[in-house]
């Protein structure tokens, strides 16, 4: 699917908190979204996915405007990870996973087959099989992530939004996820604090600072010492890393 943000302003009374953003993801591309803590990224995220009205611009999905989409029909279309995903409930592993066929049932109709195979391909694809019946509450903080994640992937929409989720993952899961974010037809927005990591398995960076996006690009012309300093007030060394991904060396923090 094709996202695109048109002229978004989002915030609360007294305070914009995103400025007139204007975003376009073409289908099947993955774009990572950067930038400082504060900067807008989650509250973009949340505008996109239509948990929040812009106070001004829109949101298109498809060439669609989805301000008066419902929230079954934006769930069908785009399936949104947030940083901090809860399940409140005594659900097991499995049960997280399959909320995600939620939006594709009547609400008097249980899972048939095709929705447990969808939610075993799900689990198998986040290394979650061990762990399909094991109460959610006993995870730990990466494979609570990971069942997000799965569920996410249960829902089998065209648009993915994931907001900082290799946060709680190990090394590994950190590579898989992203492997899966950067290979995936769906079309991607993640937003990611680890530099190194967005060059590698996105098609294009979106750098945000105040809320406004900043730079749009390629890695290369979007993690340049200059830029670095300016948002994130540090002196960088962008380079090569053995392997020849991009890598990111910080000198002191600036003092100002
Ligand atoms: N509901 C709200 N009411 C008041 N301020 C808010 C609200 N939501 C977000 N903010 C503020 O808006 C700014 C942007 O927050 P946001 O969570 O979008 O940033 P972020 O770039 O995702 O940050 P991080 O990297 O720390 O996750 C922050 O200063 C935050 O405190």
């Amino acid at each position: 699917m094709r996202i695109e943000v048109r002229d978004l302003s989002w915030g609360v009374p007294g305070k914009t908190i995103v400025h007139d953003v204007s975003l376009v993801v073409e289908p099947g591309e993955t774009v990572g979204l950067i930038g400082p803590n504060g900067s807008g990224k989650s509250s973009l995220l949340r505008c996109v996915a239509g948990l929040r009205t812009p106070t001004g611009g829109t949101v298109l999905y498809d060439g669609a405007e989805i301000g008066a989409w419902s929230a079954r029909d934006r769930a069908r279309k785009l399936a949104f990870v947030e940083q901090t995903a809860d399940t409140e409930s005594d659900l097991r592993v499995a049960e997280v996973v399959m909320l995600g066929r939620t939006c594709h049932r009547s609400r008097w109709r249980g899972p048939d087959a095709s929705d447990h195979e969808i939610v075993a391909a799900a689990l198998a694809r986040l290394d979650l099989t061990g762990l399909a019946d094991r109460p959610w509450k006993q995870l730990s903080g990466g494979e609570r992530q990971r069942t997000h994640l799965a569920r996410a992937l249960a829902q089998r929409t065209s648009g993915l939004l994931l907001d900082e989720p290799t946060n709680h993952l190990d090394v590994r899961h950190q590579l898989e996820l992203m492997e899966l974010a950067g290979s995936t037809p769906q079309t991607v927005v993640v937003a990611l604090h680890d530099l190194a990591l967005a060059a590698r398995y996105c098609d294009r960076l979106v750098l945000m600072h105040g809320g406004a996006v900043v730079a749009d690009g390629p890695a290369t012309e979007v993690l340049t010492a200059p830029l670095l300093r300016e948002v994130f007030d540090v002196e960088a060394e962008i380079g090569r890393d053995g392997l020849g991904h991009l890598a990111v060396g910080y000198r002191e923090p600036v003092r100002r």
